[in-house]
């Protein structure tokens, strides 16, 4: 039935977006990035993205698809690597989500596939 195929997904979403989570040990990718304290950022920004719209997004259905969800969090990464400079925390810890990311959604999408 329609329920029993689609629950797997979600589950695996959510462990999915969990995971990749636990990367962000600094938390810096937790909230959307606080336009009171960086004044400019949309500037350079056109859609910003962090891991509390991901969750929200996820729990509303939006993604039909692990690739869905790999976007936006690819999306969050190239967000940060444009606008801070490659000299700062900020710069050296989306580098390293991306790459931690990358080994997490690798295996999320072996999973995706036997679950059909
Ligand atoms: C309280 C001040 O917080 C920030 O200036 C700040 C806080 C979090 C941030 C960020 C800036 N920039 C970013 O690119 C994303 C990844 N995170």
């Amino acid at each position: 039935a329609l329920e029993l195929q689609l629950t797997p997904a979600l589950v695996l979403f959510r462990s999915t977006l969990n995971q990749l989570q636990e990367k962000d040990v600094a938390q810096i990718f937790a909230q959307p990035v606080n336009l009171k304290e960086v004044p400019d950022y949309l500037e350079f920004i056109s859609q910003p993205m962090d891991f509390s719209t991901m969750r929200a997004k996820l729990e509303a259905h939006a993604y039909r698809t692990l690739t869905e969800l790999e976007g936006d969090f690819n999306l969050m990464v190239a967000n940060c690597l444009r606008y801070n400079a490659k000299d700062t925390v900020f710069h050296r810890a989306a580098v390293r989500l991306r790459d931690l990311g990358g080994a997490v959604l690798r295996h999320a999408h072996r999973q995706a596939h036997s679950t059909g």
